[in-house]
């Protein structure tokens, strides 16, 4: 080792021959993850290349989110419940991550963006299925969300299919209805290809929940849990919207809605809308 010059010594045993072997580039598959960024601009702008990094960092977590989404729901289905959290707190995790890095894109400035916003045609986020498969899998199902997807038919065959199965909530009111909780009927049968809706009754059951916590811990501590993953999700959508707003103002949005004001209403949508209700009955 010589400190002097700076420099570390490689060691005797560091691997150096990898000729039919598998390497970080080839498990990683880094050569096809690394030449997919095709800029469109012409003459190519500068910004475009942090424009679609951001977005496919952001879909690859998303299909992480995905893939332990699809966990949680299985082991809920299995009566499973801290194992289901334990995923929960990883996919909150991947939330805060996604959610910090609109700093990066921030730095975009309006009119760095407008030069290549041209180029972009009427693809917009409004596209990105993965998106689309999160929020079904939380249990905001939208049918009418399919029709953008007609011209991508696994787009369509992955979002038809989770429209017809259960969300992460559905999962979780029937664990409580197994638990024993008076979870209504009319939810353990509900037409699970639309979306949740408010129920009464189960504010009931979480009141009960909440306000004897000591004996109902484990399910007091799993609402608090989807608490957090709605209130992430709700922070990377406001994120989004206020990067939007800097970034092109009250311009509608490449994909044909009118912008601000559409993501805003976005705002308005819940998963979990019970355990927000809840809030209000305590201590009633
Ligand atoms: C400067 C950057 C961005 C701008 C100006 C922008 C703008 C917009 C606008 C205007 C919409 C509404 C649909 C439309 O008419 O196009 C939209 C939707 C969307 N964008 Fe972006 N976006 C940006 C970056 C991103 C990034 C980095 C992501 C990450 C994947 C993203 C994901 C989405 C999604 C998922 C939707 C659908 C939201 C919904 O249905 O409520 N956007 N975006
Ligand atoms: N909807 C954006 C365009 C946009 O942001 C976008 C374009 C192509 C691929 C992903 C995008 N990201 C999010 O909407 C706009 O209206 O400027």
């Amino acid at each position: 080792m010589s400190v002097e010059r700076n420099t570390r010594e490689l060691e005797e045993g560091i691997e150096k021959d990898f000729s039919g072997k598998m390497t970080y580039g080839s498990y990683l598959a880094l050569d096809q993850l690394l030449s997919a960024q095709h800029p469109v601009s012409r003459p190519e702008h500068h910004d475009e290349m942090l424009f679609i990094i951001q977005h496919q960092t952001s879909e690859l977590w998303l299909k992480l989110v995905l893939h332990e989404l699809g966990a949680v729901r299985k082991r809920l289905r299995e009566d499973d419940l801290r194992a289901a959290m334990k995923g929960i707190a990883r996919i909150k995790h991947i939330q805060r991550s996604l959610t910090e890095q609109w700093s990066v894109l921030a730095t975009l400035t309006p009119s760095e963006y407008a030069d290549f916003r041209g180029s972009l045609q009427a693809a917009s986020g409004f596209q990105s299925y993965q998106y689309r498969a999160v929020e079904f899998l939380l249990g905001n199902k939208n049918a009418g969300m399919l029709q953008v997807f007609e011209s991508d038919p696994q787009a369509l065959e992955l979002l038809s299919g989770l429209l017809g199965e259960t969300s992460i909530y559905d999962e979780f009111v029937r664990y409580l209805h197994r638990r024993g909780y008076a979870v209504p009927d009319e939810l353990l049968h509900r037409d699970v290809t639309q979306a949740h809706e408010f129920n009464p009754g189960l504010v009931q059951v979480y009141k009960l929940v909440y306000e004897h916590a000591a004996e109902h811990w484990d399910v007091y501590e799993a609402c608090e849990e989807l608490v957090d993953l709605e209130d992430n999700f709700q922070l990377w959508r406001f994120r989004h919207l206020k990067t939007v707003e800097r970034t092109i103002g009250h311009k509608s949005g490449t994909g044909g809605s009118s912008g601000v004001g559409f993501l805003q209403r976005a705002l308005e949508l819940t998963f979990f809308p019970e355990l927000f209700a809840v809030r209000t009955e305590i201590g009633k």
